[in-house]
C-alpha cells in the first residue's frame, strides 16, 4: 500500500485550492441575498410591493434558521454526518430556494404558471408573486445559512494551526465579492425596469454553479478522508447530545460573542439591504450610483477582511477589534442619521468595522468549542443571528412605512437609521463584556491564532 506521507490539507497550493471553490459557493450565496436590494424599487412598483413586504421578502430568508432552528440543526447533523452528506444537501436547497424565487418573479409565472392558481387561494392581501418568492426565499435561506456552516467547518479541517483566520477572512471576501458583483451587476441587468426577471434568473442561476463547484470539492474532501485514515486511526464521529450544547451555552464569552453576533450583523446586513434605497432618498442618487456607493463597503471589506485575519493569525487581539469595529458602526450610523456628509465617507468606515469584526470574532470560536462540536457551535450563532436578520429588516420596512404615511417615493430614513444606531451600541457592550471575561478568566481570545 502507498505510504502517505502528506496528507492533501498539508499543501498549500490544495488549502488555497479548496478556498476558491467553498469560496465560490459562497460568492454566489451572497449574490442571491443582495441582487434584491438595488432592485427595491422596481420590486415595489413591477410587484405592487410595500415596504413592509419587501422588509418580508428579505427576513423570510431567517425564518428556517431562527424559527426551525435550521442551522443548529444543520450544523448537529454536519457534525454527525460529515461534511459531504451535509454539504451536498444544503446546497442543494440553496439553489432550489433561489430557482422558486425566479420562478416567482417571471412573466410565465405571473401569467398564470404552475402554482400560480394555488398561491392566489390564499392570503389575498399578498400577491401570490410575493408567495412564491417568499417560498423559494425560504428554501433559499435554509440552504445558504446552513452551507456557510459547512463552508467554516471546512476551513477548520483544512487551515486550523495554518492561518485559519486569514482563511477565515478570506472566506468572508469572497462572500463580499458576491455581495459587490450582486450590487453592481444587477441593477445594470434589469436596465430600469424591463429586464427585472432576468436579473433575478441571473443570480438563480449563479447559486446553481455553486451547486457544481461544491461537487467538484466533495471529491477532494473524499480523498482528504482516505489519506487521514490511512495514518491516523479514525474516531467514530460523536453522537449529538444535548449535554453538549448544555456545555456550549454555558460558555459566557460564547455568549457574548453569539450576542456581538446577532447585534453587529443586524446593523449591518438589513442595512446593507435598504442601502442603495436610502442613498438614493437622501443624496438624490439613481439607482446605478446608489448601488455603486454600497458596493464599496463589500469591496472594501473582501480586501480588510483577510488583511486583518492575516494580522490576528499572527497578533491577536479579537476582543479589541471586536470593540474597535463596534464603536465604528456606532458613529457611522449616527452620522448617517444626522448628517449630510457625503456618504462615501461613513461607507469607507463601516468597510472597516465590517472587516474587523468578522475576521476577529468567527475564528475565535476555536479558542471556545473543541473541533467535533464546531459546527454545533457556528449552527448557534447563526440561528442567533438570523433571529436579527429576521426581525431588523422587518422592523426596518415598518418603521419606514410609519414615518412615511403615503408610501411617497422618497422617504425619511431618519428613524430607521437610528435603529441600526442602537444595534450598533448594544454590540458595543457586548464585545466590552467579551473582553473583560476574557480578562478575567483568560480563555486566550486576544492571543495570536498561529498557535497550536
Ligand atoms: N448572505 C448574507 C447573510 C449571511 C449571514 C451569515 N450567517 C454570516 O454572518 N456570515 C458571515 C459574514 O461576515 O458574512
Amino acid at each position: 500500500m502507498e505510504k502517505v506521507r502528506r496528507a492533501l490539507n498539508d499543501s498549500p497550493a490544495m488549502r488555497w485550492a479548496v478556498l476558491v471553490l467553498v469560496g465560490f459557493v459562497l460568492s454566489v450565496n451572497y449574490y442571491f441575498y443582495d441582487a434584491f436590494s438595488t432592485l427595491k424599487d422596481l420590486l415595489l412598483k413591477e410587484f405592487n410591493f410595500t415596504n413592509t413586504d419587501y422588509g418580508l421578502f428579505v427576513s423570510f430568508y431567517s425564518i428556517p434558521n431562527t424559527f426551525l432552528l435550521m442551522a443548529v440543526i444543520g450544523g448537529a447533523i454536519l457534525d454527525r454526518f460529515g461534511i459531504r452528506r451535509t454539504g451536498f444537501m444544503f446546497v442543494f436547497f440553496m439553489a432550489f430556494g433561489a430557482l422558486l424565487t425566479a420562478y416567482g418573479a417571471s412573466d410565465y409565472y405571473s401569467a398564470g404558471g404552475p402554482g400560480y392558481g394555488l398561491m392566489a387561494s390564499f392570503l389575498p392581501n399578498y400577491s401570490p408573486e410575493l408567495k412564491m418568492m417568499l417560498l423559494g426565499r425560504f428554501f433559499f435561506g435554509l440552504g445558504a445559512e446552513t452551507s456557510i456552516v459547512v463552508v467554516s467547518k471546512i476551513l477548520v479541517k483544512w487551515f486550523k494551526g495554518k492561518n485559519l483566520a486569514l482563511a477565515f477572512g478570506l472566506k468572508v471576501g469572497f462572500g463580499r465579492l458576491g455581495t459587490f458583483a450582486a450590487l453592481q451587476v444587477s441593477p445594470v441587468v434589469a436596465g430600469g425596469g424591463p429586464n427585472l426577471t432576468t436579473a433575478v434568473w441571473l443570480a438563480a442561476i449563479l447559486v446553481l454553479s455553486g451547486l457544481l463547484a461544491f461537487m467538484v470539492y466533495m471529491l477532494l474532501d473524499a480523498k482528504l478522508d482516505k489519506q487521514v485514515a490511512l495514518t491516523t486511526p479514525t474516531a467514530a464521529p460523536e453522537k449529538f447530545s444535548f449535554k453538549d450544547l448544555g456545555v456550549i451555552l454555558s460558555n459566557r464569552p460564547f455568549i457574548y460573542i453569539v450576542l456581538l453576533c446577532v447585534t453587529f450583523y443586524s446593523a449591518v446586513f438589513p442595512f446593507v439591504s435598504y442601502a442603495p434605497d436610502f442613498f438614493a432618498d437622501k443624496f438624490g442618487f439613481t439607482d446605478v450610483q446608489s448601488g455603486r456607493v454600497t458596493s464599496l463597503l463589500p469591496i472594501g471589506t473582501a480586501f480588510f477582511t483577510p488583511l486583518f485575519g492575516f494580522i490576528i493569525d499572527r497578533y491577536g487581539k479579537s476582543a479589541t477589534a471586536m470593540i474597535l469595529g463596534s464603536l465604528i458602526v456606532l458613529g457611522v450610523h449616527l452620522t448617517f442619521a444626522y448628517t449630510m456628509v457625503s456618504p462615501y465617507i461613513p461607507v469607507i468606515f463601516l468597510g472597516i468595522a465590517f472587516s474587523l469584526v468578522p475576521a476577529a470574532m468567527w475564528p475565535s470560536m476555536v479558542k471556545l468549542v473543541k473541533d467535533s462540536r464546531i459546527g454545533t457551535a457556528y449552527g448557534i450563532m447563526y440561528s442567533v443571528q438570523n433571529l436579527g436578520l429576521w426581525g431588523i429588516p422587518l422592523l426596518a420596512g415598518i418603521i419606514l412605512d410609519k414615518t412615511n404615511p403615503g408610501n411617497p417615493l422618497v422617504a425619511d430614513y431618519t428613524m430607521t437609521i437610528l435603529m441600526f444606531a442602537g444595534l450598533g451600541l448594544v454590540g458595543l457592550l457586548f464585545s466590552l463584556l467579551l473582553k473583560f471575561e476574557d480578562k478575567k478568566k483568560a480563555f486566550g481570545i486576544e492571543l495570536p491564532l498561529n498557535k497550536k
